[in-house]
């Protein structure tokens, strides 16, 4: 008989496979509903969009008139190339020496199952809250959040849970001091599209469809390196910057089977971008610059951007969660991270995007938080891990975060 623990659970749980573009949430629902019954919370289960479930832990506070506290993960993950992997993505494998693969190890199901571990133990211990406490399980985070968190954040479900602090997840810390975060780059994808004259592959001639597109890739690898040359000479952060980096490039005369005609060049060509704009930046400049250098229309070509996320708030400022002492909150969680130990790095924005983002939105003060040190930065890479003694670490240092966010007294009705 397999033994039953915060291990195995964490491992039980890495097994689903919730990967893009099929993610399994039927069974990773299930299981955390198993879960949170057997500690005698209630559970909610909303699909706002069929098929993709927000599941709602619920454990009431002593006044539940007060803000309540919110902690969310995803259940999703994205795709594994299972070959590349030395251990199978969905295997949760444990080494000798206690490495635990699985995709999703880091990003985000350690925090998933830590925040319900967390809660188990303070029960046992006789603890009980003042707020009441929330746990969100959201659905698509990995593409965008739009039937999940976004969707969630903006209903009336959401707002009747009254949330005045909430915390999502964050990224591995490869030192000995946790990670925190208080804001997010906002994504872009964005496509590039040049249309031009087909002609013979022997021909020299002018406005080909390839040649412009080539001129604009060139133009946006230059713009990638001068932000590249900041992070490298020490002046900025990778999430300080805007990147921007080619992810598809889409062009050819090809047949249906694949058989690519050589001696043409093709009548269009296309590039796709990932690009990320810290919440200082100008989305509006970054638009003039795309609309009049990266595909100017006297080069024949079109650009579309789909934005995956405002950088301002509904009061139009960027989106971002104090970390000084005018955050209650954040003075909050330091000590509780620094009563089990720990040391906190200096708050930082995190390079890539998570759901915070609709959160934050709102006007709720938000840390992005996965509690990892002494680990590789992992996430969307082969052969994603998490070591059992720093998974169970972060179950200490959360039961010591929701016990001391949810004895907060004091009414927090502004916003911060
Ligand atoms: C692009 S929306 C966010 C999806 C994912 N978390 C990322 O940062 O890429
Ligand atoms: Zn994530
Ligand atoms: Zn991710």
């Amino acid at each position: 008989e397999q033994e039953d623990t915060p291990i195995t659970r964490f491992q039980q749980y890495l097994r689903f496979k919730t990967a893009h573009p099929n993610p399994n949430y039927t069974a990773p629902v299930t299981f955390l509903v198993d879960q949170a019954r057997s500690i005698n919370l209630t559970t909610r289960t909303i699909e706002f969009v069929s098929g993709k479930p927000v599941l709602l832990l619920t454990w009431l506070g002593s006044n539940p008139k007060l803000p309540s506290i919110l902690f969310s993960s995803h259940l999703d993950s994205v795709p594994a190339e299972a070959e590349k992997w030395i251990h199978p993505p969905f295997s949760a494998h444990r080494t000798d020496d206690g490495h635990i693969y699985a995709r999703g190890a880091q990003d985000d199901k350690c925090i998933g199952v830590q925040y319900l571990e967390s809660i188990r133990n303070l029960k046992s211990r006789g603890f009980s809250p003042l707020r009441t406490v929330h746990i969100s399980y959201v659905p698509e985070e990995e593409i965008g959040g739009f039937d999940g968190m976004e969707k969630f954040a903006a209903s009336s479900d959401f707002a009747e849970l009254n949330v005045g602090f909430a915390m999502d997840e964050g990224q591995a810390s490869p030192g000995d001091e946790f990670r925190v975060f208080f804001a997010d780059r906002t994504p872009w994808e964005l496509v590039i599209r040049a249309e031009g004259l087909p002609g013979h592959g022997a021909k020299l001639y002018d406005n080909g469809a390839m040649e412009n597109l080539m001129k604009s890739v060139e133009l946006i690898s230059k713009f990638r390196e001068t932000q590249f040359d900041f992070v490298k000479a020490g002046k900025a952060a990778n999430s300080e910057v805007i990147s921007v980096n080619p992810v598809y490039l889409k062009a050819g005369t090809f047949s249906k089977d694949g058989f690519v005609q050589m001696n043409m060049q093709p009548s269009e060509a296309e590039a796709g971008y990932d690009l990320r704009l810290p919440p200082m930046a100008d989305p509006d400049l970054m638009k003039k610059r795309i609309a009049e250098e990266w595909a100017p229309s006297v080069r024949n070509m079109t650009f579309r951007i789909k934005e995956k996320g405002k950088l301002r708030d509904y009061l139009g400022r960027p989106i971002m969660t104090p970390t000084n002492d005018s955050n209650p909150w954040w003075s909050i969680f330091k000590q509780a991270v620094e009563a089990t130990g720990g040391k906190l790095a200096k708050p930082e924005i995190l390079a890539s995007t998570t759901d915070a983002r609709y959160i934050r939105g709102l006007g709720i003060p938000l840390l992005g938080f996965s509690p990892m040190i002494n680990t590789p930065i992992l996430l969307h890479d082969h052969n994603e891990f998490l070591k059992d003694t720093v998974f169970l670490k972060g179950i200490e240092v959360y039961e010591s975060v929701i016990s001391a966010l949810s004895s907060f007294e004091a009414e927090t009705d502004q916003v911060i």
